[in-house]
């Protein structure tokens, strides 16, 4: 593993502060930072701002390129905030990577997500969506998994700290 320019995946349902931690994780790191959702095709952003949930064939091509992402990034090290919601998801995101990747998962109750995204403005997602999020997730049961309840600060400390105490790479 390359313990000082390491490949984070920040994931997460919608809400759950990828966008939010995945920043700031990568300004403490000193490591480029990717949004995810800037890579959805068109027809992605549009499926979701209509209320229609993606399927399995919509993220396909997404998944990929973030993969491809990673693996152009392998030497420098990057923090990609995506949501990774399935296990089969998540293996096509660290084809190639196994060694130097993490998933970083932010653990959150519908609650209290639902009513952080009712709160946020500008964004395409539309709440009513978080259910078929939760829907979809399979929990990670091998990635640093931190509360939602913490502060940004907090998660990404406990993120660094977790990150140094793993020894046995995902
Ligand atoms: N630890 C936190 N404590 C309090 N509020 C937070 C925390 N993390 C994120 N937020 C807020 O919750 C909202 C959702 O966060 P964010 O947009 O980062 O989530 P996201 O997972 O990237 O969402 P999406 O996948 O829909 O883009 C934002 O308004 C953000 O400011
Ligand atoms: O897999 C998915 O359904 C998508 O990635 C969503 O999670 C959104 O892109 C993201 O959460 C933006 O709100």
């Amino acid at each position: 593993m390359n313990d000082r320019n390491p490949i984070i995946f920040v994931m997460g349902v919608s809400g759950s502060g990828k966008s939010t931690i995945g920043l700031l994780l990568a300004e403490k790191l000193h490591i480029n930072f990717f949004d995810g959702d800037d890579f959805h095709p068109k027809e992605n952003v549009k499926k979701m701002a209509e209320g229609i949930p993606l399927d399995d064939d919509d993220r396909q091509g997404w998944l990929e390129r973030l993969n491809l992402l990673a693996l152009e990034n392998s030497e420098k090290g990057a923090i990609i905030a995506c949501s990774a919601l399935k296990t089969k998801y998540r293996s096509i995101l660290q084809k190639g990577l196994e060694k130097k990747l993490h998933f970083v998962y932010l653990k959150g109750s519908f609650d209290e997500i639902m009513a952080r995204l009712r709160q946020r403005q500008n964004h395409f997602m539309p709440p009513a969506l978080l259910q078929s999020q939760f829907d979809t997730l399979e929990v990670p049961d091998d990635a640093i998994t931190v509360s939602i309840m913490l502060t940004p600060d907090e998660i990404t400390d406990q993120v660094i700290a977790q990150l140094k105490n793993k020894k046995a790479p995902l």
